[in-house]
């Protein structure tokens, strides 16, 4: 088992590359499933979860491969229709694989996603969109079977029962729309830039979409005539972890290859209440530390406050004089960071969805553990700024969506040393 040892109260400085977005990709991995020739994602990000996705497309019997930070797949043909379970719960966009292999052949099994498990994580939209096309579910031992006998143009809403539009659900409707017979219509649509660039990759592909960057998507079924090449853009939520890094050690850190654009509106507006200036630079962003203060904040579908970047700020949130409120709307109880940073020395607590955090709080090193990505991730900016050393347990989870975070944040002055248990 590795661990993290970080020694803290470091300034970070320096200059680092944003890697491709992990999100994007994952969905641009699946929807490369719907093409007979060779498509090419640059920008590919070196983490694990890139890795799972090799393993499915070749699982499926697609060609696959990683070479040159882009990932080739090739699925001239599907030898099954069956993504294994051993790979399908290792992230969440399965059901969107699923979605993508079903449209692609009338049939398919996956098995229920994995991905973080902050919170229960419903599939219930994307069957919705599989049935919605014609095909009948079954679901046996945690795995669903979709069959259908053909695919034919649908309406879908993608939004679910109050917790806004469903991203995952949005692509997969979109990816079954492309295949289908004729033309089909989702409303309820996520605005997300993974349906963005989703869209993106099926037009280079050859599939008529249209869609104005609103609610509303239609795309007309063509099985995609070309293959393609296609930049995944840089990973926002990595961008906003580094930059709030800045911000926790008062340092100065350029983050290469983003723009103020990347992020949604709803983030540059409460990070820069809580103590975080973002200024364009020629080559990207430079993030520094101002004045920090307390904020109240929902998190929200695109372009409001995302739900990826809330324990990242609650780390920060606890540097600002005053009390600081967050609403977790997007995900219920999304608060695994919580225990960590408490024992850590921050005044932070959780009911029902809601979050309350006092600061500033003196923060010391402490032996912790992250149960998911930006709980992990909250963790370590804590530890960046807290007196003597954390040892921080469940870094897998980190390495699912942060390229060589020890390394990146080494390059930038800071002690951390990876470790696995016997060296300890
Ligand atoms: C809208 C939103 O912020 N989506 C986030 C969500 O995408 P992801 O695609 O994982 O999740 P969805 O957008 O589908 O889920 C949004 C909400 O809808 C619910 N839901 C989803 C699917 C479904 O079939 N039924 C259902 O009820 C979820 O439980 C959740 O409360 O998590 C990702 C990883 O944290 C983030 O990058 C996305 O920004
Ligand atoms: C929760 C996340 O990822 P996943 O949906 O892959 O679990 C995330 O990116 O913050």
């Amino acid at each position: 088992m590795r661990r993290l040892l970080i020694t803290g109260e470091t300034s970070l400085a320096g200059r680092i590359h944003v890697q491709g977005s992990k999100n994007v990709f994952l969905h641009l991995a699946a929807a490369s499933l719907l093409a007979s020739r060779p498509v090419r994602l640059r920008n590919a990000p070196a983490i694990t979860d890139t890795r799972v996705c090799v393993e499915i497309a070749r699982a499926l019997g697609a060609h696959a491969e990683v070479a040159d930070a882009a990932m080739t797949t090739h699925a001239a043909d599907l030898r099954t229709t069956e993504i294994p379970g051993g790979l399908g719960t290792l992230i969440r966009p399965t059901a969107c694989f699923g979605a993508a292999v079903l449209a692609r052949t009338g049939a398919v099994t996956f098995p229920f996603p994995g991905g973080d498990a902050f919170a229960e994580r419903l599939i219930d939209r994307h069957l919705a969109a599989m049935q919605a096309v014609g095909a009948e579910i079954r679901v046996s031992d945690g795995f669903v079977h979709a069959r259908a006998r053909r695919l034919a143009g649908f309406t879908f809403d993608a939004s679910t029962d109050g917790h806004g539009p469903s991203l995952g659900a949005t692509i997969s409707a979109l990816l079954l729309g492309a295949m289908a017979s004729g033309a089909s219509r989702i409303s309820g649509a996520s605005v997300e830039p993974e349906v963005e660039h989703t869209v993106g990759l099926l037009r280079c592909l050859g599939v008529p979409v249209s869609w104005e960057g609103t609610s509303t998507l239609e795309v007309e079924g063509r099985p995609p005539a070309n293959g393609a090449t296609y930049t995944v853009p840089p990973d926002r939520m990595v961008a906003g972890t580094y930059a709030i890094a800045a911000a926790m050690t008062e340092g100065r850190i350029d983050l290469a290859g983003v723009a103020l654009s990347d992020f949604p509106t709803g983030f540059l507006k409460v990070a820069a209440t809580a103590g975080l200036d973002l200024a364009q630079v020629p080559h990207g962003i430079r993030a520094t530390r101002s004045e920090p203060a307390p904020v109240e904040f929902e998190t929200g579908p695109h372009p409001e406050y995302p739900t990826d970047l809330q324990p990242q700020l609650c780390a920060l949130l606890t540097q600002a004089p005053g009390t600081s409120k967050v609403a977790e709307r997007v995900y219920s109880r999304r608060a695994t960071h919580i225990p960590g940073l408490a024992s850590m020395g921050a005044d932070i607590r959780a009911v029902g969805d809601h979050l309350t955090i006092v600061g500033p709080r003196t923060l010391s090193g402490a032996t912790v553990r992250g149960t998911d990505i930006r709980a992990a991730a909250a963790l370590v900016l804590a530890a960046l700024a807290a007196s003597g050393r954390t040892e921080l347990a469940g870094v897998e989870h980190l390495y699912r969506g942060y390229e060589n975070l020890p390394g990146t944040l080494r390059s930038l002055g800071a002690a951390v040393m990876e470790h696995s248990q016997e060296e300890l």
